[in-house]
């Protein structure tokens, strides 16, 4: 088909009616798939000015056109036309750029024209490297493809994994993070991947690198290689070995900012500030104060950052709204967060990396990098937050002295045009006195910002690029002060397995370990120290004003010191304690205290139950199945009498066959080995039985389309539920009654209106009927919460 040239048929409601045989519309849609593949292969990209000039689908096009897309951007300009084609592609362009749809709309026309529904299961499969991202790109895709009638779902975690397991099953498109689809798909044999046409990665070069290699590696070993990969980021990687593992066939790079002067958007000014550490939440805090009729987003590197400035800024009431968001956050709260920032007209967000990369809030003024971002790409995606999609934006980067001269090198390699200015003295405002008091009053808010220094002092330690970040040059002592401290905590970093085997050894062990090093050392300068040293004013008031459950948690970071023991005790501020199960407790010989008790687990040494919390793991089994140990393999005799294996083995022969350590390993590796084995072959049974049901399911309804005659219109796969009705469904509970559930597979789904159809008589009565009784029919509101989506996803099901 020539470029530009109209595609046969026009929007179906425009259409009179009339009754046409099931086959001949059958035949009709096929001839409309073949010109649709014709001319997607013909297309001639060179005079592309609208969305409406591309060969795609009626239901996409409708789709685009109701969510007011009208002309595409560059990078979907050039890169939806290659993927029309079947192209892999390497999508590289600048942030908020309308990545997005460039990858959407082919997912959507790819399974268009493979003709999909129900019965041929997942089809897409796009992973994002956050859950907010993942919303998004559904909640884009919800829109776009609201004509097409393909199933999709969510998989992003935070949810319990059965109820997810069992729509999985029958969704055609999932947008997923890694993790949780890994999981899914070595643990639900419903999700069957075979038959998967096309797989995106946004944020590519993020969801390769080796914080999600186990689940990547997972994913692409699990789905077949002659789909179509699309990956797209501002940032984006020609690392071979990364396209080497994704087999990628011929992929077209296609770049819109690789010849332009900037990595940024035109629109966005960039500036940077130096700012001696102990000044920075002056700074900040002056910044915000001059900027209230503003909406900003701040990043700092570490959750405990964003906790103290948050808790100390609100006390503060710098006259704007301030938010923090952070991955510990709850799921149901931070997409309550990220819809309050993205709804407000002014306010202050502070937050971690988790919003760093392909959230859309709209309207950002400005952001700013309060703490230096670990690399250039990262500084891209963060500063990229503000200035999207033709808007104007300002960012802002803070830097300590010894930052600057790295990280405008790295910069300057990334082509990110950023300019220095400086702060008026005049306008800089200290919070030193106010946040000293603050934490004074309030121990819990010091606690945060001890948290909060030593955190900042990690994030500093552990960064590779040492020509930016080190941190024996910062000035820590300051820096404490100037968060409100009486003293900085003692930073002391512990290295690998051995951080990690004192974060697992009981606490009672620890403690002794800690205090025996002292003794056996015979460190008495650190106890001539502990005399000597001088207290102030400032610590004898925190000493008498935080006699509480927290005074422990002070004195053990800043007084006594120790990092680890306060990460322990941490550990028991913040979660459940870890009183020792057997005997590595401290309550060892001790009897239970007043509202404890021992419960005997598996035969072992009683187990302390101080909490009801404690209680109900004791007495569950599932939970305790852990202390079982693993069980014996035993050998019965021709009386029917159990033996261990030994004994039936001479001492001759069990030597012979090599070390007893290593025959051990050997033999667990080769029950694992058949374990794994026939796990595996238990999965592909259940598979393949789903399959062969899938294949029949198509077959009867193929044949039974050719029984019946029905209205023209497009049917393409499964019915569309409109969402007003699905949610009608789903608010029956509303008035007491249960909310249906959905349609099974097996049984014939009842044919669904589609969204431009008219009531039927029928249905009219219906709904009168269900507005006298009270009953909600109707769904005027956009979904909101993540169990709104999820109730979207498995509404489009039929
Ligand atoms: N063709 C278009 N016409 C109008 N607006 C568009 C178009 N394409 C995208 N947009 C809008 O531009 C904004 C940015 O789009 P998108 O989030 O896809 O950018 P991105 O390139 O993925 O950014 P990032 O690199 O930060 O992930 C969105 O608000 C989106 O609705």
């Amino acid at each position: 088909m020539a470029k530009g040239a109209k595609l046969p048929g026009s929007l179906p409601h425009l259409k009179p009616r009339r009754k046409v045989s099931k086959s001949l519309k059958r035949k009709r849609e096929e001839e409309e798939l073949e010109n649709l593949e014709k001319a997607a292969q013909e297309f001639d990209a060179s005079n592309l000015t609208k969305f409406a000039d591309l060969p795609l689908s009626r239901q996409t096009t409708s789709g685009l056109d109701k969510s007011h897309f009208k002309v595409p951007t560059d990078i979907q300009r050039k890169a939806i036309p290659l993927a029309l084609k079947g192209k892999d592609i390497l999508g590289a362009a600048k942030t908020g750029s309308g990545k997005t749809l460039a990858f959407l709309i082919p997912v959507l026309e790819k399974l268009h024209r493979a003709k999909w529904t129900a019965d041929d299961g997942l089809g897409a499969l796009i992973i994002s490297p956050t859950r907010e991202l993942a919303i998004q790109i559904f909640e884009v895709l919800r829109k776009v493809g609201q004509r097409h009638s393909f199933s999709a779902g969510l998989v992003i975690g935070g949810k319990n994994l059965q109820d997810e397991r069992e729509r999985l099953g029958r969704m055609n498109i999932l947008v997923c993070t890694p993790g949780r689809m890994k999981q899914h798909l070595e643990q639900n044999p419903d999700l069957d991947t075979y038959n998967l046409q096309i797989l995106v990665l946004d944020e590519a070069d993020r969801i390769l690198d080796m914080g999600f290699k186990d689940s990547i590696d997972a994913i692409i070993q699990g789905i077949p290689k002659s789909r179509q990969t699309l990956l797209f980021s501002a940032t984006q990687t020609k690392n071979v070995n990364d396209l080497a593992r994704l087999s990628l066939k011929d992929p077209e790079y296609v770049s819109v900012h690789e010849a332009a002067t900037a990595a940024t958007p035109g629109k966005l000014q960039q500036h940077y500030i130096i700012t001696p550490l102990p000044e920075k939440l002056d700074i900040l805090w002056s910044f915000i104060r001059a900027n209230v009729k503003s909406k900003i987003l701040v990043f700092f590197s570490s959750t405990k950052q964003v906790r103290f400035v948050y808790e100390t800024f609100r006390q503060m009431q710098p006259g704007i709204p301030l938010l923090h968001l952070t991955g510990k956050q709850k799921q149901t709260a931070r997409l309550e967060i990220s819809a309050k920032f993205s709804s407000s007209k002014n306010s202050c967000l502070f937050a971690t990396d988790v919003v760093a990369r392909g959230l859309d809030f709209p309207a950002v003024d400005w952001v700013i990098q309060a703490d230096c971002p670990e690399d250039a790409d990262t500084y891209i995606h963060r500063v990229g937050r503000t200035a999207r999609y033709e808007r104007d934006g300002r960012g802002v980067l803070f830097l300590c002295p010894t930052e600057e001269k790295g990280m405008l090198e790295r910069l300057k390699t990334k082509k990110v045009p950023i300019e220095k200015i400086n702060v008026k003295q005049n306008k800089k405002q200290s919070v030193q006195n106010q946040l000293q008091g603050i934490c004074f009053k309030d121990p819990e808010i010091k606690y945060l910002g001890q948290k909060a220094f030593t955190s900042y002092a990690r994030s500093v330690y552990v960064q590779k690029d040492k020509d930016i970040f080190d941190l024996e040059k910062l000035p820590l002592q300051e820096f404490a002060t100037s968060l409100g401290l009486p003293g900085a905590p003692r930073i002391k970093f512990l290295k690998g397995e051995d951080t990690k085997q004192r974060k697992n050894a009981p606490r009672a062990l620890l403690k002794d370990d800690d205090s025996s090093q002292d003794e056996e050392s015979g460190d008495e300068d650190a106890k001539k120290d502990k005399k000597k040293e001088v207290r102030t004013k400032y610590d004898r008031m925190f000493e008498r004003q935080n006699q509480n459950i927290f005074t422990s948690h002070y004195t053990g970071m800043v007084r006594h010191g120790e990092e680890e023991e306060a990460e322990e005790k941490d550990e028991d501020f913040l979660a459940v304690k870890r009183h020792g199960y057997g005997s590595d407790t401290e309550d060892e010989g001790k009897g239970p205290n007043q509202g404890q008790k021992f419960i005997e687990v598996h035969g072992k040494d009683p187990m302390l139950v101080d909490s009801k919390r404690r209680e109900k793991l004791a007495t569950s089994k599932k939970a305790m199945l852990k202390y079982k140990g693993k069980g014996t393999k035993l050998v019965f005799d021709e009386e029917g009498e159990a033996h261990a294996i030994y004994e039936f083995e001479d001492e001759e022969g069990f030597k012979k066959a090599g070390d007893a350590e290593e025959q051990r390993d050997r033999f667990l590796a080769e029950e694992k080995k058949k374990v794994s084995a026939a796990d595996e072959e238990d999965k592909d049974v259940a598979k393949e039985k789903r399959r062969a049901k899938r294949e029949k399911q198509k077959a009867r309804a193929l044949e039974g389309e050719d029984d019946n005659d029905d209205e023209e219109g497009f049917t393409g796969g499964l019915p569309l539920i409109p969402y007003e009705d699905f949610d009608a469904k789903r608010d029956g509970s509303d008035d007491g009654e249960e909310a249906p559930e959905l349609v099974e597979e097996d049984r014939p789904a009842k044919k669904q209106k589609k969204w431009f159809e008219d009531d039927s008589e029928e249905e009219r009565k219906k709904k009168k009927k269900a507005k006298r009784k009270g009953k909600v029919v109707e769904m005027q509101e956009e979904p909101e919460t993540l169990d709104d989506l999820e109730a979207l996803a498995a509404g489009l099901l039929a």
